[in-house]
């Protein structure tokens, strides 16, 4: 066994989560992952020193993976799907043991990994309550003291003595987080789990995440980069078991996580009648800066000029040029819009345009960038379709902070009056 958890009495500074080099294999098929239990079984018996290698068919789903956390630290675990995350909140909370390295965990774990884990389904909720509460190590007079409160926070007062088979997904989350949050634990582990709540129920949790966390070690996987960003102030971004970033640089971690996502789907369309040569974003030195992924770097707020080279068929009249801008979860968030700046053409040939913008405001992360080309009718309406391509190219915005809104404006901030 190599998970040691201990319920004593800890010091403010102290580490209360200690991860070393753990590592944990799985076998793809069903077939092998039985007959390898049973070979391990054996060696365990016999004890006999373990294989660690892989066998056939075995992968790591975590691969050495290693880190520390004290109170007041919360750790955002992100990842792809199938990166080791839930594998590792598994072996934190005790679920499976690890084949190589240490956990070391001091005082109460709160966890809430899978939906409804944890609860006996024939059991009322308030039943659960104090099953899970006892559980953590807590006697009968502490959890009297709390229920109430859990009851409350889950907002399932009315079916908390319905058993929890009959509640619906929010509602077994609800109570979930409820229990392992207002039992005050000294580590609160929470899984992805938290999604299946409504928005009002994940900003109510957030909250209380923030309340705790003076108290508590905290390790939270999500996929909602702007919660991570809000919460967390350590980051392990995972990529097939393995760390890619870890530690206090949660911008830099969230930030590689987005560039993991570069959106490939391109849908190209138009009547052909116009024809996109070449794309650059230039500078005020009129540079381009490309990333080592490949995407053209800007940084937030300063000036940019987009300039296009266009093959014009002579049947093109009038027309409008429109960029968009798209986020990683393929939502338009942005665009460059000729119309608005009340600038037609209407040159043909081999053509270049440049439009420039002087605040770049869009906020840090990866976009791609779509090109419409409209033809303009004498009455100023949208007409035939030139040149329609949903993903010309890639940028990333550096210089803001990670996870905040898609726009960010630069103020002039001063104050007013001071009641001294
Ligand atoms: N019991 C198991 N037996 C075999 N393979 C498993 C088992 N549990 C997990 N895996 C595999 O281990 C890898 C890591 O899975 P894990 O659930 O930890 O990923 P994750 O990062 O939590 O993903 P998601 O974001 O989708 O929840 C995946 O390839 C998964 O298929």
């Amino acid at each position: 066994m190599n998970i040691k958890s201990e319920h004593i009495e800890t010091n403010n500074n102290d580490v209360l989560v200690r991860v070393e080099g753990v590592s944990k294999k799985f076998a793809k098929s069903l077939k092998r992952s039985l007959l390898y239990g049973v070979q391990d079984v054996f060696y365990g018996i016999s004890r006999k020193a373990q294989d660690k290698s892989l066998r056939k068919d075995e992968f790591w789903a975590v691969n050495h993976v290693s880190f520390e956390l004290r109170r007041g630290e919360c750790l955002g675990l992100i990842g792809h799907n199938g990166a080791g995350k839930s594998t590792l909140l598994k072996i934190l909370n005790g679920l499976i043991n690890p084949d190589v390295g240490t956990v070391t965990i001091k005082g109460r774990v709160g966890a809430l990994i899978e939906l409804g884990a944890g609860f006996n389904p024939i059991l009322t909720g308030r039943e659960n309550i104090y099953n899970n509460g006892a559980i953590l190590g807590f006697s009968k007079q502490d959890i009297d003291a709390k229920v109430e409160d859990i009851i409350d926070f889950a907002e399932v007062r009315e079916f908390i003595d319905m058993p929890v088979q009959n509640y619906s997904s929010g509602m077994k989350v609800r109570l979930g987080f409820a229990v392992a949050a207002q039992m005050e634990p000294d580590v609160l582990i929470i899984d992805e789990v938290l999604a299946v709540g409504d928005v009002g129920f994940r900003m109510k949790c957030l909250t209380r995440i923030g309340e705790l966390l003076q108290n508590t070690a905290v390790i939270f996987v999500s996929h909602a980069m702007p919660q991570v960003a809000r919460i967390a102030n350590k980051i392990l971004l995972m990529d097939h078991g393995k760390e890619l970033v870890g530690g206090d640089e949660v911008s830099e971690g969230i930030q590689r996580y987005y560039q993991s996502f570069q959106n490939t789907d391109k849908i190209v369309g138009g009547n052909g009648l116009v024809k996109l040569k070449s794309i650059k974003i230039l500078n005020n030195e009129s540079k381009e800066t490309v990333n080592t992924n490949g995407f053209v770097e800007l940084i937030h707020n300063e000036a940019y000029s987009f300039e296009i080279n266009l093959d014009i068929d002579d049947k093109v009249s009038k027309y409008w040029v429109n960029y968009s801008f798209i986020d990683k979860d393929a939502k338009q968030v942005a665009n460059l819009f000729s119309l608005f700046s009340k600038s037609i053409f209407e040159d043909k040939g081999q053509v270049s345009i440049k439009s420039k913008i002087e605040n770049f405001i869009l906020g840090q992360g990866t976009y791609t960038i779509g090109i419409a080309i409209t033809e303009v009718r004498s009455d100023n309406s949208r007409g035939e379709i030139y040149l329609f391509n949903t993903n010309i190219m890639s940028i990333s915005i550096v210089g803001v902070p990670t996870g905040s809104s898609p726009v960010q404006f630069l103020g002039n901030w001063e104050i007013l009056k001071t009641n001294e």
